[in-house]
Protein backbone atom coordinates (compact mmCIF):
# COMPACT_ATOMS: atom_id res chain seq x y z
CA UNK A 1 0.00 0.00 0.00
CA UNK A 2 1.69 3.28 -1.00
CA UNK A 3 1.79 6.20 1.88
CA UNK A 4 1.88 9.79 1.85
CA UNK A 5 4.66 11.04 3.59
CA UNK A 6 4.83 14.74 4.81
CA UNK A 7 8.13 15.73 5.42
CA UNK A 8 8.49 19.61 7.12
CA UNK A 9 11.05 21.76 8.61
CA UNK A 10 11.64 25.44 9.03
CA UNK A 11 12.72 27.31 5.90
CA UNK A 12 16.34 26.60 4.57
CA UNK A 13 16.17 23.54 6.31
CA UNK A 14 16.70 21.38 3.27
CA UNK A 15 13.20 20.04 2.30
CA UNK A 16 13.94 20.89 -1.26
CA UNK A 17 17.11 19.63 -1.39
CA UNK A 18 15.49 16.49 -0.10
CA UNK A 19 12.99 16.56 -2.69
CA UNK A 20 15.44 16.74 -5.28
CA UNK A 21 17.59 13.87 -3.86
CA UNK A 22 14.18 11.81 -3.51
CA UNK A 23 13.48 12.29 -7.21
CA UNK A 24 17.12 11.63 -8.20
CA UNK A 25 16.79 8.14 -6.32
CA UNK A 26 13.64 6.85 -7.87
CA UNK A 27 14.78 7.91 -11.85
CA UNK A 28 18.02 5.75 -11.03
CA UNK A 29 15.98 2.93 -10.23
CA UNK A 30 14.51 3.64 -13.65
CA UNK A 31 11.41 5.04 -12.18
CA UNK A 32 9.60 7.70 -13.49
CA UNK A 33 8.03 10.14 -11.45
CA UNK A 34 5.79 13.31 -11.18
CA UNK A 35 7.33 16.70 -9.64
CA UNK A 36 4.63 19.44 -7.93
CA UNK A 37 5.72 22.82 -6.97
CA UNK A 38 4.32 26.02 -6.13
CA UNK A 39 5.74 29.68 -5.80
CA UNK A 40 9.58 28.85 -5.66
CA UNK A 41 11.70 31.24 -5.34
CA UNK A 42 13.31 30.49 -8.32
CA UNK A 43 10.36 31.41 -10.46
CA UNK A 44 7.38 29.14 -12.03
CA UNK A 45 7.85 25.35 -12.63
CA UNK A 46 10.54 24.67 -10.81
CA UNK A 47 12.10 23.04 -7.17
CA UNK A 48 15.41 24.28 -6.02
CA UNK A 49 17.42 24.14 -3.70
CA UNK A 50 19.72 26.57 -2.48
CA UNK A 51 22.65 24.07 -2.28
CA UNK A 52 22.38 25.31 -6.22
CA UNK A 53 20.27 22.09 -8.14
CA UNK A 54 17.10 22.52 -9.28
CA UNK A 55 14.67 20.41 -11.38
CA UNK A 56 11.30 21.65 -13.62
CA UNK A 57 8.29 20.57 -12.42
CA UNK A 58 4.22 21.09 -12.73
CA UNK A 59 3.56 24.37 -11.00
CA UNK A 60 0.34 23.84 -8.73
CA UNK A 61 -2.42 27.15 -8.50
CA UNK A 62 -5.40 27.32 -6.35
CA UNK A 63 -7.23 26.24 -9.66
CA UNK A 64 -5.01 23.23 -10.20
CA UNK A 65 -7.02 19.91 -10.17
CA UNK A 66 -4.00 17.35 -8.79
CA UNK A 67 -6.47 14.13 -9.06
CA UNK A 68 -7.40 15.04 -13.09
CA UNK A 69 -3.63 16.21 -13.59
CA UNK A 70 -2.33 12.73 -12.67
CA UNK A 71 -5.25 10.51 -14.34
CA UNK A 72 -4.83 12.72 -17.39
CA UNK A 73 -1.30 12.08 -17.91
CA UNK A 74 -1.62 7.96 -16.95
CA UNK A 75 -4.38 8.08 -19.24
CA UNK A 76 -2.13 9.21 -22.36
CA UNK A 77 -0.08 6.49 -21.40
CA UNK A 78 2.66 8.35 -19.19
CA UNK A 79 4.49 6.66 -15.95
CA UNK A 80 3.82 7.88 -12.72
CA UNK A 81 5.39 5.91 -10.02
CA UNK A 82 5.80 8.35 -7.55
CA UNK A 83 4.80 12.01 -6.85
CA UNK A 84 7.01 14.70 -5.34
CA UNK A 85 5.13 17.80 -4.39
CA UNK A 86 7.42 20.81 -2.70
CA UNK A 87 6.11 24.00 -1.45
CA UNK A 88 2.85 21.90 -0.37
CA UNK A 89 2.17 24.57 2.25
CA UNK A 90 0.77 26.82 -0.50
CA UNK A 91 -1.78 23.57 -1.72
CA UNK A 92 -5.18 23.45 -1.11
CA UNK A 93 -7.00 21.21 1.24
CA UNK A 94 -8.50 19.87 -1.68
CA UNK A 95 -5.39 19.55 -3.57
CA UNK A 96 -3.74 17.78 -0.73
CA UNK A 97 -6.59 15.32 -0.36
CA UNK A 98 -5.58 14.54 -4.08
CA UNK A 99 -2.59 13.17 -2.67
CA UNK A 100 -4.13 10.85 -0.21
CA UNK A 101 -6.01 9.75 -2.58
CA UNK A 102 -3.36 8.77 -5.22
CA UNK A 103 -1.66 7.15 -2.82
CA UNK A 104 -4.65 5.18 -1.93
CA UNK A 105 -6.26 4.49 -5.30
CA UNK A 106 -3.64 4.68 -7.80
CA UNK A 107 -0.93 2.63 -5.09
CA UNK A 108 1.50 5.72 -5.99
CA UNK A 109 3.81 6.86 -3.04
CA UNK A 110 3.68 10.43 -2.59
CA UNK A 111 6.28 12.74 -0.89
CA UNK A 112 4.97 16.33 0.45
CA UNK A 113 7.59 19.02 1.14
CA UNK A 114 6.52 21.87 2.94
CA UNK A 115 6.96 24.25 6.23
CA UNK A 116 3.97 23.89 9.01
CA UNK A 117 3.72 27.62 9.92
CA UNK A 118 3.39 31.20 8.70
CA UNK A 119 5.17 34.20 9.58
CA UNK A 120 3.00 34.33 12.47
CA UNK A 121 3.18 31.09 13.47
CA UNK A 122 -0.18 29.48 12.00
CA UNK A 123 -0.62 26.38 9.78
CA UNK A 124 -0.39 26.96 6.51
CA UNK A 125 -3.71 25.06 4.65
CA UNK A 126 -1.92 22.83 2.82
CA UNK A 127 0.06 21.58 5.98
CA UNK A 128 -2.99 21.55 8.05
CA UNK A 129 -4.47 19.02 5.72
CA UNK A 130 -1.08 16.52 5.48
CA UNK A 131 -1.03 16.91 9.08
CA UNK A 132 -4.54 15.76 9.01
CA UNK A 133 -3.81 12.79 6.19
CA UNK A 134 -0.18 11.61 6.00
CA UNK A 135 0.66 8.04 6.78
CA UNK A 136 3.92 9.79 8.39
CA UNK A 137 5.06 13.26 9.31
CA UNK A 138 8.74 13.43 9.37
CA UNK A 139 10.37 16.52 10.85
CA UNK A 140 14.15 17.14 8.89
CA UNK A 141 17.25 16.23 10.93
CA UNK A 142 19.11 18.94 9.61
CA UNK A 143 18.85 21.46 11.91
CA UNK A 144 18.35 24.89 11.00
CA UNK A 145 20.04 27.51 14.24
CA UNK A 146 18.04 30.69 15.39
CA UNK A 147 20.90 33.29 15.94
CA UNK A 148 21.11 32.32 19.68
CA UNK A 149 22.33 28.96 18.53
CA UNK A 150 19.37 27.20 19.64
CA UNK A 151 17.46 25.05 16.99
CA UNK A 152 15.29 27.41 14.74
CA UNK A 153 11.66 25.94 14.76
CA UNK A 154 9.74 28.97 13.83
CA UNK A 155 9.92 31.47 10.69
CA UNK A 156 9.64 35.00 11.14
CA UNK A 157 9.20 37.47 8.04
CA UNK A 158 11.34 40.86 8.35
CA UNK A 159 11.42 44.22 7.45
CA UNK A 160 14.95 45.44 7.10
CA UNK A 161 15.75 42.92 9.59
CA UNK A 162 13.18 43.52 12.26
CA UNK A 163 10.10 41.17 12.38
CA UNK A 164 6.66 41.91 11.37
CA UNK A 165 3.36 40.45 12.25
CA UNK A 166 0.95 41.89 9.99
CA UNK A 167 0.74 41.13 5.84
CA UNK A 168 -0.70 38.77 3.64
CA UNK A 169 -0.08 34.88 4.73
CA UNK A 170 1.90 33.98 1.40
CA UNK A 171 4.95 36.35 0.45
CA UNK A 172 7.40 34.76 -1.54
CA UNK A 173 10.91 35.09 -0.17
CA UNK A 174 14.18 34.43 1.10
CA UNK A 175 16.50 33.77 4.06
CA UNK A 176 19.65 35.58 2.47
CA UNK A 177 19.01 38.96 3.63
CA UNK A 178 19.19 39.86 -0.32
CA UNK A 179 15.77 41.54 -0.06
CA UNK A 180 14.08 44.26 2.12
CA UNK A 181 11.54 42.01 2.93
CA UNK A 182 13.28 38.12 3.90
CA UNK A 183 12.48 35.76 6.41
CA UNK A 184 14.63 34.95 8.92
CA UNK A 185 14.13 31.21 11.14
CA UNK A 186 14.71 31.92 15.41
CA UNK A 187 13.88 29.25 18.11
CA UNK A 188 10.27 30.50 19.65
CA UNK A 189 12.11 32.24 22.65
CA UNK A 190 13.46 34.60 20.23
CA UNK A 191 10.02 34.64 17.66
CA UNK A 192 7.80 34.99 21.16
CA UNK A 193 9.87 37.94 21.32
CA UNK A 194 10.35 39.33 18.25
CA UNK A 195 14.43 39.26 18.41
CA UNK A 196 15.75 38.74 15.43
CA UNK A 197 19.80 39.03 14.32
CA UNK A 198 19.31 42.43 13.73
CA UNK A 199 17.46 43.69 16.71
CA UNK A 200 19.64 41.37 19.42
CA UNK A 201 22.67 43.18 17.63
CA UNK A 202 20.77 46.70 18.38
CA UNK A 203 19.54 45.49 21.68
CA UNK A 204 22.92 45.03 22.69
CA UNK A 205 24.61 48.26 21.34
CA UNK A 206 22.22 50.33 22.55
CA UNK A 207 21.90 52.08 19.25
CA UNK A 208 18.11 52.65 17.90
CA UNK A 209 16.32 50.54 15.30
CA UNK A 210 16.26 51.19 11.60
CA UNK A 211 12.77 53.21 10.52
CA UNK A 212 11.10 50.32 9.16
CA UNK A 213 7.41 49.57 9.72
CA UNK A 214 7.56 46.50 12.20
CA UNK A 215 3.58 46.03 11.72
N1 LIG B 1 26.83 26.93 0.74
C1 LIG B 1 26.31 25.88 1.36
N2 LIG B 1 27.11 24.92 1.85
C2 LIG B 1 26.60 23.84 2.49
N3 LIG B 1 25.29 23.63 2.68
C3 LIG B 1 24.45 24.57 2.21
C4 LIG B 1 24.91 25.72 1.52
N4 LIG B 1 23.83 26.46 1.17
C5 LIG B 1 22.75 25.78 1.63
N5 LIG B 1 23.13 24.64 2.24
C6 LIG B 1 22.26 23.61 2.87
O1 LIG B 1 21.03 23.64 2.23
C7 LIG B 1 19.99 23.74 3.18
C8 LIG B 1 18.84 24.50 2.55
O2 LIG B 1 18.33 23.68 1.53
P1 LIG B 1 16.95 23.99 0.79
O3 LIG B 1 16.58 22.70 0.13
O4 LIG B 1 17.11 25.18 -0.08
O5 LIG B 1 16.00 24.30 2.04
P2 LIG B 1 14.42 24.43 2.17
O6 LIG B 1 13.78 23.86 0.93
O7 LIG B 1 14.08 23.66 3.41
O8 LIG B 1 14.13 25.88 2.34
C9 LIG B 1 20.61 24.42 4.38
O9 LIG B 1 20.00 24.00 5.60
C10 LIG B 1 22.04 23.90 4.34
O10 LIG B 1 22.11 22.66 5.02
C1 LIG C 1 7.04 31.81 6.74
C2 LIG C 1 6.42 32.12 5.42
C3 LIG C 1 7.06 31.76 4.26
N1 LIG C 1 6.52 32.06 3.06
C4 LIG C 1 7.22 31.70 1.84
C5 LIG C 1 8.65 32.16 1.73
C6 LIG C 1 9.25 31.14 0.77
O1 LIG C 1 9.00 31.60 -0.56
C7 LIG C 1 8.44 29.87 1.06
C8 LIG C 1 9.20 28.85 1.88
O2 LIG C 1 10.22 28.32 1.10
P1 LIG C 1 11.40 27.36 1.69
O3 LIG C 1 11.79 26.56 0.48
O4 LIG C 1 10.82 26.53 2.78
O5 LIG C 1 12.48 28.26 2.17
O6 LIG C 1 7.29 30.28 1.77
C9 LIG C 1 5.29 32.70 3.00
O7 LIG C 1 4.77 32.93 1.91
N2 LIG C 1 4.66 33.06 4.14
C10 LIG C 1 5.18 32.81 5.35
O8 LIG C 1 4.55 33.17 6.39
Amino acid sequence: MAELHFFTGTMDCGKSTLALQTDYNHRRRGLAGLMLTSHDRAGVATVSSRLGLSADAVEVSPSTQVWALVAARLTAGARIDYVIGDEAQFYTAEQVDDLGRIADELDVPVYAFGILTDFRTRLFPGSARLVELADRVETLQVEALCWCGRRATHNARTVGGIMVTEGEQVVVGDTDGAGVVGYEVLCRHHHRRRMTAVSARVAESGAEPLPFATG
